[in-house]
């Protein structure tokens, strides 16, 4: 289905990301798994074969991302879809009344860095190479799909670093894709809800128990691989471009 396609995955050592990588490995793509260097990204990659290499990534710098495309370049010629899944959580309220405490100005900053300034890092590097590709029947030479949340529209108590960092992602995916028509590259978004990932392990299972009764159907935690499965049908389709797709079972989150 992918024979020839190259896809470069953020955060593709762990939970959506790694799902996605091996999806389109198995589906006979080659990957570029970018990942922080302290990941196993390196095991993930030797495990999928020789369609799929390691590039220690943090997305937040210029370098890393530069030199990731050069691998990616080096091992396979050519980029064709950027899949950002890289992203990091965090919770806490605006300010702790009982400890008179405001919110760690870090903690909001990093968050936005890793997950708004970090995907539109990403993408304003990869693009050039994608650009490069001669343009197929149809004039398109490649596709963007970003990771947001469903917590971009309904973020719950502590979740206004979070929340923002998505919603800059949604909002930056109309601009970018009308920024790129003339090239040809696609920009999607996936808004996902509840998925079973590492990020989500660090609830304890009681917790988690209850996010999947609040899921309407199916009422249960996403398998990463479901998520891997709607990145194969936006790449599929030309169709899809400058919109936000949720992914959540219909679950629309509560304070
Ligand atoms: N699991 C879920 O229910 C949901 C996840 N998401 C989003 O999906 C994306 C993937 O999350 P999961 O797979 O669940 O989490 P995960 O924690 O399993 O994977 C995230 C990956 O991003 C990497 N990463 C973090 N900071 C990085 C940086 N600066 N540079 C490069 N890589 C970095 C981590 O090392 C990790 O491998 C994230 O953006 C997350 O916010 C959104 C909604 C729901
Ligand atoms: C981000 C998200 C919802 C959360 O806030 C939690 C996070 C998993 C790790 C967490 C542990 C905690 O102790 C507090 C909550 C949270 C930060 C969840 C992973 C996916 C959830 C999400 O994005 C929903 O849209």
């Amino acid at each position: 289905m992918f024979k020839g396609l190259v896809a470069l995955v953020t955060g593709g050592s762990s939970g959506l990301g790694k799902a996605t990588a091996e999806l389109l490995v198995k589906q006979g793509g080659r990957v570029v798994i970018c990942d922080l260097p302290s990941t196993k990204g390196q095991n993930t990659a030797k495990s999928l074969g020789e369609n799929a290499v390691f590039a220690p990534v943090d997305v937040t710098s210029e370098d890393d991302v530069k030199e990731a495309l050069q691998i990616t370049l080096d091992k396979f010629g050519r980029l064709d879809a950027l899949i950002n899944c890289a992203g990091v959580a965090s919770a806490s309220r605006v300010y702790n009344f009982k400890k008179e405490q405001p919110f760690d100005l870090n903690i909001f900053q990093n968050t936005i860095q890793v997950n708004l300034i970090g995907t539109f890092n990403v993408i304003r590097l990869a693009v050039g190479l994608i650009g490069k590709n001669a343009p197929d029947a149809d004039g398109q030479r490649g596709v963007v799909i970003n990771t947001a949340s469903v917590a971009a529209f309904d973020g719950q108590i502590g979740q206004a670093a979070y929340s923002a960092s998505k919603a800059g992602v949604v909002g930056m995916t109309l601009p970018l894709a009308r920024d790129m028509a003339k090239q040809g590259i696609r920009v999607v978004t996936i808004a996902p809800g509840l998925f079973r990932t590492p990020m989500m392990e660090q609830l304890p299972e009681p917790a988690i128990k209850s996010l999947e009764a609040s899921v309407p159907f199916p009422s249960r935690l996403g398998h990463p691989q479901e998520f891997a499965l709607l990145v194969q049908s936006i790449i599929q389709n030309p169709m899809l471009n400058g919109e936000t797709i949720r992914l959540d079972g219909s679950l629309r989150m509560q304070p």
